[in-house]
């Protein structure tokens, strides 16, 4: 499809939900993802109903729920996509490797809320236009960091949204105190979130100790075998007393 009848689409879409209120919410909230397979672990779930698995995510408690519609390393696509915004009303996250004005306009002519945006992929200016073109559009960026120089980049940027990924994208190693470096150097009203190797209530009690406003998690909820289940015990985790608050 060309990129003028993209952005007409785009443009004729209903208007994206308010992910940052959303986000900004008094609890540690839950951003649930469908994750069919990935680099560091290879098939983790067969998922044949995208929209099933969202709904549970929705009715557990998600804040936002995140589509993968990368297709050869993650097995996702735009169809998942669009069965999952036929089937919930909260926030969808793109996530995907975006890295041009196109796939920014793609993601809103498919209904999404919210698109990803990885510094360690992009120039600066790249990410400086493509977030501009993200906020131009009604919708948020998540901008994801993986070093201080990268939030550095992130927030020279403009980000109001930023995801600390606790999975090196090289390595593929998961080092779960990669959050509690980098979150403290950010400031107060930026969002945080804590991405990557939540495996319980506990990941997000401690994520929410050193700050974060949400956790994204995927692999241990499409493996749970009960995926409402285990995205309310999470979303109960957020909203306990004994959970730290987000500070902003
Ligand atoms: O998941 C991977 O192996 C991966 C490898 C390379 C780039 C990105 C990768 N994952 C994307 C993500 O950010 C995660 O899907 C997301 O944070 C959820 O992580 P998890 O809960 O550990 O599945």
């Amino acid at each position: 499809m060309s990129f003028d009848v993209v952005k007409e689409r785009a443009a004729r879409s209903a208007p994206p939900l308010d992910a940052l209120s959303v986000l900004r919410g008094p609890n540690v909230g839950v951003i649930a993802e469908v994750k069919r397979r990935s680099p560091s672990k290879g098939a983790l779930a067969e998922i044949p109903e995208p929209a099933e698995l969202a709904a549970s995510y929705e009715a557990g408690g998600a804040s936002v729920i995140s589509v993968l519609t990368e297709q050869r390393r993650f097995g996702g696509s735009l169809a998942d996509f669009d069965a999952v915004r036929r089937a919930v009303k909260i926030p969808l996250l793109r996530k995907d490797f975006i890295v041009s004005p196109y796939q920014v306009h793609e993601a809103r002519m498919h209904g999404a809320d919210l698109v990803l945006l990885i510094v360690a992929a992009l120039e600066q200016n790249a990410l400086v236009s493509l977030l501009d073109r993200v906020e131009s559009l009604g919708m948020t960026a998540l901008v994801e960091v993986h070093t201080a120089e990268e939030a550095d980049r992130a927030l020279e940027a403009g980000s109001s949204v930023i995801g600390v990924n606790a999975r090196n994208l090289h390595t593929l190693e998961v080092d779960k105190d990669v959050f509690g470096r980098i979150a403290p150097g950010l400031p107060f009203e930026t969002i945080k979130i804590a991405e990557s190797g939540v495996t319980g209530p506990g990941d997000l009690m401690s994520y929410a100790g050193a700050g974060a406003d949400a956790v994204l998690v995927g692999e241990s909820l499409v493996t749970s075998g009960d995926p409402k289940a285990a995205v309310n015990k999470l979303v109960t985790a957020g909203s306990h007393p004994a959970c730290p608050r987000p500070s902003r």
